[in-house]
């Protein structure tokens, strides 16, 4: 079993390290087929009593005369069946099996272990431990994940191990009051972690990528490493807001070579788009296969 997980890890970590690009661009943007597993309702500022929306981008797209993402873009789209099963994932199996492994600042204090790790990076406040803890609300009574309205909260990388399946990494944020080692720890980490298999850089959907998302856009982009927009907080944005912070968002994508081509669109509050980043991060990490790729 672990010589079997370790083979796919291996075989997904050379992928992913070398042509992964290739791997993720196989997904095939379809705007006319109606959308798989689709609610009816539209996104929304003002009202939480409503089931989260499945896929915000294409509840957004209608509402846009440009395709969000060009044709010859790929959308990850699974069906919901898939999305169901990713999302056993991120339920404990039995207690602890999702847990807060460690803080760490330097290479030396990383985990050593053959886990895939996807990490969680922004401007501070942008919402990374609060996505982490809705992505793993089942678990949160385990994790404890602190949130704040302080920026500057997260000094040191938390480690969060997800069974036998994956780890999750909530990096101190740049910007405000950012930790003076976040060059000797946080980008060293994202330059040389063999681990890794994506980074979710995560912009604030109400104010859109402000020049220090773009100076680390830059550089993830200088790093060679694969890399995801992550739009948060959307339920604070106003529609005509959030399509233009998107629209920006795609314009630098359309630059990288690096950065996945689909933005993710998340509300932690409403649960918007938690399930589809939920799959998303099965994917990426080996632990879920879609139909047709
Ligand atoms: N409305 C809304 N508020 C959010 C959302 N996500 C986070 N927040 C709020 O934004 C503030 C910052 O959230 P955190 O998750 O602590 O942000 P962070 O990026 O981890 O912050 P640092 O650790 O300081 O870098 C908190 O007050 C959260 O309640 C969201 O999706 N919607």
């Amino acid at each position: 079993m672990l010589n079997c997980f370790c083979k796919r890890f291996n075989f997904i970590v050379n992928i992913q390290r070398s042509v992964h690009s290739d791997l993720l661009r196989n997904f095939v943007w379809s705007p006319n087929i109606s959308p798989r597993g689709e609610q009816s309702q539209t996104l929304s500022t003002t009202s939480n009593d409503r089931s989260p929306v499945l896929h915000p981008l294409k509840v957004l797209q209608p509402h846009v005369a440009v395709p969000l993402i060009p044709e010859s873009s790929h959308l990850f789209d699974p069906s919901n069946e898939e999305i169901i099963g990713a999302q056993k994932i991120f339920i404990p199996m039995q207690k602890g099996s999702i847990r807060f492994l460690k803080a760490a600042l330097y290479t030396e204090q990383l985990p050593e272990y053959d886990l895939p790790e996807v990490a969680f990076i922004g401007r501070s406040n942008v919402g990374k431990s609060s996505l982490i803890k809705a992505l793993f609300a089942a678990a949160d009574e385990e994790l404890k994940i602190r949130t704040s309205k302080t920026p500057g909260q997260t000094k040191t990388l938390h480690f969060f191990q997800v069974g036998d399946f994956f780890s999750a990494v909530d990096m101190p944020g740049y910007g405000h009051n950012m930790p003076a080692h976040f060059i000797d720890s946080a980008e060293k980490f994202l330059k040389t972690r063999r681990n890794l298999q994506m980074t979710f850089l995560l912009v604030d959907g109400k104010i859109g990528m402000t020049p220090l998302d773009v100076k680390y856009f830059e550089t993830f982009e200088g790093f060679n490493i694969h890399f995801c927009i992550v739009m948060t907080k959307i339920d604070k944005a106003v529609q005509s807001i959030l399509v233009r912070n998107l629209m920006s968002v795609i314009r630098h994508r359309e630059k990288s070579s690096f950065c996945f081509p689909q933005p993710f669109l998340c509300s932690s509050v409403t649960g918007d788009g938690l399930a589809l980043l939920q799959a998303f991060i099965a994917y990426v990490t080996g632990n879920m296969q879609i139909k047709g790729l």
